[in-house]
């Protein structure tokens, strides 16, 4: 198929992009790169720098042809979404319409979305399903399930086969390619940093939650995977329905344990300081998956161990980033 891929500079979506042109599709990477790589586009792609919302260009860029667009372009820090919220609906929801009447326009009939565990908000249950209720509590969520509704209006009314993949807490590397964000954020690669020595400590973001150990707990995946859901979604769409599938592993790791898989993974020392809780992170998060499985025929094959493992991989090969 002949494919592109926004965000396709960034890390989810440049290794599922190298996972696109492996299996032999025809693949075109849009990206701003404001926060995104050139050389994380993998070899093999063309690529076309392009910030979607400049509405012409973005139309421009999409009007070459394509059988499908996978979306990851986004924003995607939670505290920054509260602290400047207009500039997360502007590039997240206004960046999306772009693209949608573009698509529209040039006739692109399917479409597979980068949406989020955040747009459950804080429920408190043992497992997410699709079911269960939307109530982000930040910006960026709310700005995430927008997109998801625009995918169904625009499915109902103009028949685009649009599938939204709600991922979890995404780790790993794949390669050449691995996860090089500035600010970082993400509990995995600030506790490698502090293997590698990169930073003294690493921060245990509350000790009294009410779960086994009192961290906080996610449901870890390893990117390889969502690649492997991402190709079976855009496969899969069909006309006229927005289909909604987690992705996640339906096991969950706590704080501490991510810390303590880390240091057997690395054999290093990881100097772990508890702080207090991060304002708006929910004691936990874990996916259902029954609904990819079935629908999608996907199961997540790799561990936690894998994730770590992949990614120190990564850090040790590239240890500036790109
Ligand atoms: N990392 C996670 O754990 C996680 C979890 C759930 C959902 N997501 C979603 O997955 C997607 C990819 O996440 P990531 O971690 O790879 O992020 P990333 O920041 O590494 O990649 C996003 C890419 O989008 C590009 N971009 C942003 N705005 C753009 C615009 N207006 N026009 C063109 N390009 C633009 C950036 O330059 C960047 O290369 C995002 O949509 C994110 O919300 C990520
Ligand atoms: O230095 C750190 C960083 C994180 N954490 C904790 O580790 C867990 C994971 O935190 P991450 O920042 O790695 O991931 P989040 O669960 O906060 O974020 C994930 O889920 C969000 C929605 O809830 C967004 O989708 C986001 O992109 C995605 O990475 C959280 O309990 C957090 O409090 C720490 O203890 N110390």
């Amino acid at each position: 198929m002949r494919l592109l891929v926004t965000g396709g500079a960034g890390y989810i979506g440049s290794i599922v992009a190298q996972h696109l042109v492996a299996r032999g599709d025809d693949v075109t990477v849009l990206d701003s790169l404001y926060k995104g790589h050139r050389a994380a586009v993998p070899a093999g792609a063309d690529f076309v720098e392009v910030d979607l919302l400049d509405a012409e260009a973005t139309s421009e860029a999409v009007a070459r042809g394509f059988d499908g667009v996978l979306h990851f372009a986004a924003l995607s820090l939670v505290g920054e979404s509260q602290q400047v919220p207009e500039k997360y609906w502007r590039g997240n929801v206004v960046g999306a319409l772009n693209l949608l009447d573009a698509m529209r326009a040039a006739e692109v009939k399917r479409i597979v979305f980068s949406s989020t565990a955040a747009t459950y908000g804080e429920p408190d249950v043992e497992l997410i399903t699709e079911d269960t209720p939307n109530m982000p509590v930040n910006t960026y969520g709310n700005s995430k399930l927008a997109i998801d509704r625009m995918l169904t209006d625009e499915a109902r009314a103009h028949g685009l086969a649009a599938v939204s993949l709600r991922y979890f807490n995404v780790a790993g590397a794949s390669g050449e390619l691995g996860e090089d964000h500035e600010p970082e954020t993400h509990l995995i690669p600030l506790v490698l940093q502090a293997a590698a020595g990169k930073r003294e400590s690493v921060g245990i973001f509350g000790t009294d939650y009410p779960t086994p150990d009192g961290t906080a707990v996610r449901d870890y995946i390893h990117v390889d995977d969502l690649a492997v859901a991402h190709a079976l979604a855009v496969d899969k769409a069909v006309e006229g329905r927005h289909d909604i599938y987690n992705l996640g592993s339906e096991r969950g790791y706590s704080v501490r344990e991510v810390i303590e898989t880390a240091r057997a993974v690395t054999g290093r020392e990881i100097v772990a300081i508890e702080q207090e809780r991060r304002a708006g992170d929910p004691p936990r998060l874990v996916a259902s998956n029954a609904r990819a499985r079935v629908g999608l025929g996907w199961a997540p094959e790799k561990t936690l161990e894998d994730m770590i493992r992949d990614a120190w991989a990564w850090h040790a090969a590239h240890p500036d980033g790109y």
